[in-house]
């Protein structure tokens, strides 16, 4: 699903009114409606509602949900803040056909009680950020004690830059119209937008398809359309030959949550590399796969590299000089596209002319952490960070999945993929190696980097979405993603 920016959505409303054609005011009409349809599956009509708008489009969204809610039994109130004689067309017409209370803002006064705010004050006509009685009335919501649902967005943050100052609707739940925008990937704004999500309004898919982004939000569908198809007449060889290189003495467990992950996602033959000490430890508890034994008891000091289709390294693998020495051998000579992860990161990131040897088409997999030791600085906030991701990825030609909420992955060519699976109880150690587990097995079975990037980590968050549900957030633990692997792929395949 394409992210589009604010001036691609306000040309996408133009045009759809045009070609529908529609008018704007059916168009704020059908917007409503669908705002409506949310928010009753969710509160029932006993509770207070108060509706908060301003007199552009996004007030006229508001009233008209006001009017609407109104006629199914709803206790609607309705503040306005902003010269109503000044406000658009569509908030006019809307401001005639509504039946309930009316107050406009008044800034020595108190907010009318309610149980839910609905905030349409601003939306993507946000043109500076809010000051004066805007800051004011925008307090207030955040200090009333209701629940709140923004309109689109929470008023006062942008869409798609960053937002100076703190006056934002911190809300508990946004509803936005037909497409996410880039404000709701990003960490820094989840306080703000809360809990997100899209409602169809039939803006013109036409449009959509021929605007040129280069951001995307992974959907199942477009998941499902990158599965290649298997056979009755496949064989083991078909299914890719991958190498895990991983493990140190107290680490064995990072290589082997890894291995046990790349068996799940179909990989047809695996081979673990790990110190002398990992040797029973693997074969125990993953015995499909093959182990190399490194001349070392403790630790990795040469890395193979003859006859697999993909290798990952880095789960465990410590930064002892011994294997720093062994990883800048290894990628002398080795070309093709690599998994680099965990301390493999960190040995790039403190010796960085081995960041140039790193393969054309590689995908890195740091936390943010580990991002910022190997971008060498730090960032103002998320859209700066965002900028230097798509950077770092250019540069080393390569594919960075940078690790999170909507962990985000960059490709050389500009463009960047938020995920849409996963949750807050996947924040654990070992989550990481079973995400490079999966990405060597599935890089291994002939995908192109990007599409096993992308597959890896939406079946790797859809794992934890299943184990979620079934174990609570608490309770689940890294090495449980692996046991619901299977119900991610059954659900996309
Ligand atoms: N178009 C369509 O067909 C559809 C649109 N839809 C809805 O429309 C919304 C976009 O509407 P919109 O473009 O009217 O902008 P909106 O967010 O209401 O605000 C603009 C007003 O606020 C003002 N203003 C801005 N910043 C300010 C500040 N800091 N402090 C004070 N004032 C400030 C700004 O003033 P100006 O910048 O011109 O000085 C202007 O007067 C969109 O989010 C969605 O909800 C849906 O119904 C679907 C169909
Ligand atoms: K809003």
């Amino acid at each position: 699903m394409k992210i589009l920016s604010v001036e691609n959505i306000r040309d996408l409303d133009a045009y759809t009114i045009e070609h529908e054609p529609i008018s704007s005011f059916d168009l704020m009409e059908r917007a409503s409606k669908a705002f409506v349809q949310w928010f009753v599956s969710k509160v029932t009509s006993d509770k207070s509602i108060l509706v908060v708008a301003g007199t552009g489009n996004n007030g006229g969204d508001g009233l008209a949900v006001a009017r609407m809610l109104h006629d199914k039994k709803y206790q609607v109130k309705v503040v306005i803040i902003g010269n109503k004689d000044s406000g658009s067309d569509d908030f006019k017409t809307n401001l005639k056909r509504l039946s309930t209370q009316v107050f406009e803002f008044d800034s020595e006064a108190k907010l009318p009680k309610a149980d839910i705010i609905i905030d349409a004050i601003f939306g993507s006509g946000l043109s500076r950020p809010a000051e004066g009685k805007y800051a004011i009335l925008i307090e207030q919501i955040n200090e009333s004690g209701a629940e709140v649902a923004s309109i689109d967005m929470p008023s006062g943050l942008f869409a798609d830059r960053t937002t100076e100052g703190k006056s934002i609707v911190r809300a508990n739940a946004t509803v936005s119209f037909q497409l996410p925008k880039l404000a709701f990937m990003l960490p820094e704004t989840y306080e703000y937008v809360g809990n997100w999500h899209t409602v169809d309004i039939g803006l013109s898919q036409k449009f959509i398809s021929e605007q040129e982004t280069s951001n995307y939000y992974i959907t199942a569908s477009f998941v499902k359309s990158l599965i290649k198809q298997t056979g009755k007449f496949d064989h083991k060889g078909m299914n890719g030959n991958a190498l895990i290189v991983g493990g140190s003495l107290g680490k064995i467990g990072a290589a082997v949550l890894a291995a046990k992950a790349a068996l799940r996602s179909g990989v047809g033959l695996l081979t673990v590399q790990v110190p002398r000490v990992g040797n029973s430890i693997l074969q125990v508890a993953a015995p499909e796969a093959m182990t190399i034994l490194d001349d070392q008891e403790n630790l990795i000091s040469s890395i193979t590299s003859d006859g697999y289709n993909a290798i990952a390294i880095g789960p465990g693998l410590g930064t002892d000089s011994t294997t720093v020495k062994a990883l800048g051998n290894f990628l002398t000579d080795y070309q093709k596209p690599l998994v680099l992860d965990a301390d493999a990161l960190n040995i790039l990131s403190d010796n960085r002319v081995l960041m140039e040897l790193i393969p054309e088409n590689s995908i890195l997999t740091p936390h943010p952490k580990e991002f910022k030791r190997l971008l060498g600085e730090s960032w103002q906030n998320d859209f700066e960070r965002l900028d230097k991701q798509k950077e770092l990825s250019k540069k080393l030609k390569s594919i960075i999945i940078l690790k999170g909420a909507h962990s985000s992955i960059s490709l050389p060519n500009g463009e960047v993929y938020f995920n849409s699976t996963g949750n807050e109880g996947m924040a654990k150690g070992g989550s990481g190696d079973v995400l490079t587990g999966m990405l060597v097995s599935i890089l291994g079975q002939g995908y192109s980097s990007r599409d096993a990037a992308i597959l890896g980590v939406f079946l790797h968050g859809s794992a934890g979405d299943f184990a979620k549900n079934q174990l609570g957030s608490i309770a689940m633990k890294s090495g449980d993603l692996i046991n619901f692997i299977p119900e991610a792929y059954a659900h996309i395949c």
